[in-house]
């Protein structure tokens, strides 16, 4: 359990002190009451072992269950998804480690302040703040160098990949690229120091580093697998968007949403919805994730062996509204800390996003120009307008 001087780092109080000092007592009390009257869910379970295992029968009623959770849901959890749980505690102490580097040192690298990020720096009221931080880690900073070969990081594939791959288009396995040597310039964020750490600023990544490669491999797996799955369903190969999806723009992102025990009903995360194919989430037994569901928020309740999967933005575009990317938030926890991590399924930003069916409700676009728009409405308003900005 996290004592209370960890609220203190980062320092939100001091940092957003006059957002908090313009909070009304009425505002504080009906923030506080609605996070109360919140229902607890059980997201759609699905087990996958029945891909891997089940009879031609057996797999197609498990991608109805996935296919209709993306529906009706947006989100549902995975059981049986291959991910070694050891490798997920291993992943978690080695978040939980980086994430008590003193705050200081987290803030003052400045190859870190690309991937370190805490609360919200143009937050103009509560409502957009995030108490929390995250280290936003891009693929290809977690795979570009030698310490991960070619080999190593095939090996780190689902132990089921082969089996399943042979019930899906070939081409739905991950390509694997070769990788550049320690010279390449894209290895900017950090150097290897002489006992061959990886080095990010002053704070040591090396145990980080290969845990996040391994977890971060075989969650991209994972995904592209329900990806493909989802896409099939719909009459189109596996692999028809994941070809392109990118080591470049898909990332992991480490959470840590430490206690805010002044004010309840403070967000951990801002209501959003994720801008990417799909997300795989692992959160610990803390909760606090909610989602939007039949126009109410529901609070998920955590399932430490599963897996949480939700549907992004891109494939709510591409399946022309069969699949739906839904609004969540993270609420803070008054004592407690919460951990999470969570793999995005990017495409490339030269990609183009077009629907799956005609008539498309949406105009094609690239992902670099969903993401810029995106970030050119938070700036202007403070928050995401996201696919209806592409709406026809
Ligand atoms: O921490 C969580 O449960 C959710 C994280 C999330 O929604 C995100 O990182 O986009
Ligand atoms: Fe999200």
């Amino acid at each position: 359990m996290a004592t209370l001087q960890a609220s203190y780092d980062p320092p939100f109080e001091q940092r957003y002190s006059s957002l908090f000092s313009a909070m009304t007592e009425a505002r504080r009390c009906f923030k506080s009451c609605e996070n109360k009257v919140v229902e607890q869910c059980e997201l759609p379970l699905i087990d996958l072992c029945c891909l891997q295992h089940g009879t031609e029968q057996e797999i197609s009623a498990c991608v109805a269950e996935i296919s209709k959770a993306s529906s009706d849901w947006g989100f549902f959890q995975v059981v049986n998804h291959g991910i070694n749980n050891e490798l997920l505690q291993a992943v978690r102490k080695e978040q939980k480690r980086l994430f008590h580097v003193p705050f200081e040192k987290k803030a003052a690298s400045k190859v870190l302040n690309e991937s370190y990020r805490w609360g919200n720096p143009t937050a103009t009221s509560l409502d957009q703040l995030s108490w929390s931080e995250a280290f936003h880690v891009p693929l290809s900073k977690l795979v570009e160098d030698e310490a991960c070969s070619e080999d190593e990081f095939r090996s780190l594939s689902l132990p089921w990949l082969n089996e399943i791959t042979q019930l899906l288009p070939q081409s739905v396995t991950p390509a694997r690229k070769p990788k550049p040597s320690h010279g390449d310039p894209s290895a900017q964020n950090g150097h290897f120091d002489s006992t061959d750490n990886f080095v990010i600023s002053t704070i040591k990544f090396a145990d980080d580093r290969e845990v996040m490669q391994k977890v971060a491999g075989a969650m991209s797996d994972l995904a592209r697998i329900l990806a493909g799955v989802l896409a099939e369903n719909l009459g189109y190969p596996g692999n028809c968007f994941t070809e392109n999806c990118s080591k470049s723009t898909c990332f992991l992102r480490l959470n840590r949403y430490p206690p805010c025990p002044f004010l309840p009903g403070t967000f951990g995360l801002m209501p959003h919805t994720d801008s990417d194919f799909l997300t795989i989430l692992h959160q610990d037994h803390v909760g606090g994730l909610q989602l939007m569901k039949d126009s109410k928020w529901v609070a998920v309740k955590p399932n430490p062996s599963a897996l949480i999967v939700n549907i992004g933005d891109l494939f709510q575009a591409w399946s022309n509204d069969v699949y739906k990317s839904v609004e969540h938030k993270v609420m803070t926890n008054r004592m407690v800390e919460r951990y999470s991590i969570a793999y995005f399924l990017c495409p490339s930003y030269e990609s183009t996003i077009g629907s799956c069916k005609e008539p498309s409700h949406y105009k094609k676009f690239t992902f670099k120009e969903f993401r810029n728009q995106v970030q050119e409405d938070v700036k202007r308003t403070g928050y995401k307008v996201g696919l209806s900005r592409f709406l026809l």
